[in-house]
């Protein structure tokens, strides 16, 4: 291919302080070896879209000039992935919210209450975000990852019904993106990224008879038309993304994959059926071979899809898409993914052709290792983010080129990972993992309300934009650290007066204020975790995190972390409890970038021991009520669910280490939101946590997280959320009055239940966290009296 052809500059705008300037970048040739990119980060450099969106729901910027922004971030992604020169770029996965959103609105299969509103960005975001009257939809994590998605709801009641209508606005947008991109790196190396339909039918919240097979078989058509319409605009293949495969119902869905892709081929467009994150599991033999796939892609650094290749060889005129590059992973790991793609190409034979890819999209790693200034030089030198990973995919592909001698080796990179589990539970006194007295022989000695139903906080209170400018102008060494410290106790003190006074919770808590997240926050103040400038990663809509980075043996830096600002709240809350709060060991490590030669369980129970230390630092400051958030110990099992019980047993195992410290007369909260809690595994990891009260998401899910507990007769406190705090409107004081109820009616003790938010309110604006929390704690004050007199 002449390179020639592919010098041509492309002009990408970028908004500098001063305006537009625009940038001129210059495309590489495509690699000589296949490879090919399955999505990318797609906030921006400089976060353009994070702003773009907050703007236009604040209803100052429109909706042309949002997408605007949307576009323009996509252009530079298509323009990095050609830099690099990769050789097939995948675009069409930059969304405003993401992947489960764009597919619903193309199918027209929005809930008829989301429906009702006007077409376009007003009813898309009604169903992510909800407008008064109109709930959103339910949110789940997207697999294992920490990125959320829409749970559309099809059937029923509620939901949307089938068959999708005539008038669903289709394709159009993709293709228009496509084109795009097209004329700026020409069409043959331009490949569309959609959602596939059976993942995308598996993700939705199915009522009315309607199944997955019926789900599929309704929208197909629609997909069959999206593959004609890519194929007229000249695209080389699709991807169509299905990790539904790799999950435990991967296989039962066998017939419903063969159904669709039998419909699909007759688009008669290649298809690369794309899945990540584990293996192929059982799936293997007839997930390769489905009609109308030219390409298979697998993740090559999670489960053992060598050792499946290896077994049940590969078929003639399939590409094989070798994901040997991680990510999920921030290491740079180059001499690692050569050598898995070495044992691919040598497992495959040197009939099948292999194409070189991300192990997934990008979207997990943070864009640009070039922004980080601070870290230090011997971490700094061992990562790379979505752009490095660009460069290292192509060199890796590159230097595999021709390479046919190389033996097929079966040694797996990463075996190197120590496994300490075994001695460090050995070596640890059993007694660390037992509170010194049973549930029901230390609750009466902790604090409860007099009739029950006491009221409290998730943790967070509204990070106003003067908050983060306090912390801002601090960080960035603008306002001496005494000054800092004065404004951040008078607004934690301020939160503490407003909970006690205006609000009425019967336990206080201090608010969160100095954290800029809850992970983020305790690996700054810790040894063997580096935190990012700039390493965003998108959690939920315009939310952002920035997971720290493990690279060494973690302990305290900053011995206690929290007790200070516990303290400050405590003395101004007077005879009223502050809970003490804390992220717990799982949480931190699932939303991190962890180590990967030491095993996630070693890092889990070293950052119990850095959390057991602040437990009993909080206690003997005074601290009667301690909160251990763990609200990822689900989200890091893995997709297979065979593969649970072992993950499970040391996440429980690290959560008690880090608690089992605490006096029993010291109440022991957890918190857990946003994830299938349902399982029985899940469930009975709850209880084993041997928490004092359970708070949990609830009123978003429909109730589902409580009707399971308490169907698995969980007999600690427990505290359902009663309401989403999520939702921009206010929740009338008669519907959390009715939630109650209905914990009540079950047959909970008063005593045992206690009145929560859904979640910490750090996201909520002043006014509508407390007249929020106003609402709930004047329901619950009511049902306590009803209740009472019930009693009498
Ligand atoms: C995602 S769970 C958040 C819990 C934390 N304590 C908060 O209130 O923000
Ligand atoms: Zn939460």
């Amino acid at each position: 291919m002449a390179g020639e052809a592919y010098k041509r500059s492309f002009p990408v705008e970028q908004r500098g302080p001063a305006g537009r300037q625009p940038v001129t970048i210059t495309m590489a040739p495509p690699s000589a070896a296949l490879t090919t990119t399955l999505g990318y980060p797609c906030m921006g450099g400089r976060r353009e879209l994070k702003t773009a969106l907050e703007a236009h729901w604040r209803g100052d910027l429109p909706a042309e000039g949002l997408t605007a922004v949307l576009d323009e971030v996509e252009a530079a992604n298509v323009a990095a992935a050609a830099a690099a020169g990769v050789s097939l770029v995948g675009v069409g996965d930059a969304t405003l919210w993401g992947p489960f959103a764009d597919t619903t609105t193309r199918l027209g299969l929005e809930a008829p209450r989301h429906r009702a509103l006007p077409a376009g960005l007003d009813r898309y975001f009604a169903a992510a975000r909800g407008v008064p009257g109109v709930a959103a939809l339910d949110m789940s994590k997207w697999l294992n990852t920490n990125f959320h998605v829409l749970v559309p709801e099809i059937g029923g009641e509620g939901g949307a019904t089938l068959p999708p209508p005539a008038d669903a606005p289709g394709w159009a947008d993709l293709v228009a993106r496509v084109r795009t991109a097209q004329s700026a790196i020409g069409a043959s190396r331009v490949v569309p990224v959609l959602l596939g339909p059976v993942t995308y039918a598996a993700g939705c919240a199915l009522s009315g008879g309607v199944t997955v097979a019926s789900l599929v078989e309704a929208i197909t058509p629609s997909y069959v038309a999206a593959l004609r319409a890519l194929d007229a605009a000249g695209v080389p293949e699709v991807q169509l993304h299905e990790p539904a495969l790799v999950t435990s119902d991967g296989p039962a869905l066998r017939p419903v994959y063969e159904a669709a892709f039998a419909a699909l081929a007759k688009a008669e467009l290649p298809i690369h059926l794309v899945t990540y994150f584990d293996d192929l599991g059982d799936a293997f033999p007839w997930a390769v071979r489905l009609p109308g796939v030219s390409a298979v892609g697998l993740d090559f650094t999670r489960g053992d899809n060598l050792g499946l290749l290896r077994t049940h060889g590969w078929p003639a005129g399939v590409r094989l898409g070798a994901g040997v590059v991680d990510g999920r992973s921030v290491w740079a790991e180059e001499t690692e993914s050569a050598a898995l793609l070495d044992a691919v190409r040598a497992t495959a034979g040197a009939g099948v052709v292999v194409c070189v890819q991300p192990s997934c999209s990008l979207a997990h790693v943070p864009l640009n290792l070039e922004a980080e200034t601070a870290l230090p030089p011997a971490v700094k030198a061992r990562l790379a983010f979505a752009k490095q990973k660009l460069d290292l995919l192509v060199r890796v592909a590159g230097d595999a080129v021709g390479d046919t001698t190389s033996a097929a080796s079966t040694a797996t990179p990463g075996a190197a990972v120590v496994d300490a589990s075994a001695a460090i539970t050995s070596a640890i006194d059993k007694a660390l993992f037992e509170r010194a007295e049973p549930f029901e022989e230390r609750r009466p000695k902790q604090f409860s309300v007099p009739g029950g139903l006491g009221t409290m906080s998730i943790g967070s209170f509204p990070q106003t934009p003067a908050i983060r400018r306090l912390r801002a102008l601090f960080k960035a060494g603008k306002l001496p650290a005494d000054e800092y410290t004065a404004a951040m106790d008078a607004a934690t003190v301020e939160c503490v007066r407003l909970q006690k006074e205006t609000i009425g919770l019967d336990v206080l808590v201090h608010g969160e204020l100095e954290r800029t997240d809850m992970v983020e926050f305790f690996a700054d103040k810790m040894n063997g975790v580096a935190v990012t400038k700039a390493g965003w990663v998108r959690s939920v809509g315009s939310l952002c995190v920035r997971p720290p980075i493990i690279h060494d043996d973690l302990s305290r830096r900053q011995v206690p972390m929290t007790v200070r600002e516990w303290a400050v709240a405590q003395a101004a809350a007077g005879d009223t409890p502050v809970k003490g709060m804390l992220t717990g060991p799982t949480t931190i490590l699932n939303w991190s970038f962890p180590r990967k030669d030491l095993s996630r369980e070693a890092q889990a129970m070293q950052l119990a021991a850095v959390v057991r230390g602040e437990v009993a630092d909080l206690e003997a400051a005074g601290a009667r009520i301690i909160q251990v958030d763990e609200p990822a110990l689900r989200e890091g099992l893995p997709l297979k669910r065979s593969a649970w019980a072992a993950d499970v047993e040391w996440a429980v195992r690290a959560f008690r280490l880090s608690t089992t410290v605490a006096a029993p007369s010291t109440q022991i909260v957890t918190h857990f939101c946003y994830s299938d809690f349902s399982d029985p595994d899940v469930l009975a990891a709850m209880n084993a946590l041997d928490a004092d009260v359970l708070t949990v998401e609830n009123t978003r899910s429909g109730g589902e997280a409580f009707r399971a507990l308490a169907a698995a007769g969980y007999s600690r406190d427990l505290a359902p959320g009663v309401f989403d705090i999520h939702s921009e409107v206010v929740p009338k004081e008669a519907e959390v009055a009715e939630r109650v109820q209905a914990f009540l009616a079950k047959g909970l003790e008063p005593t045992r239940l206690w009145v929560v938010p859904d979640c910490g309110q750090k996201t909520a604006s002043p006014d509508l966290c407390t007249s929020s929390l106003k609402a709930m704690v004047e329901a619950a004050g009511a049902a306590r009296s009803a209740s009472k007199v019930k009693a009498v």
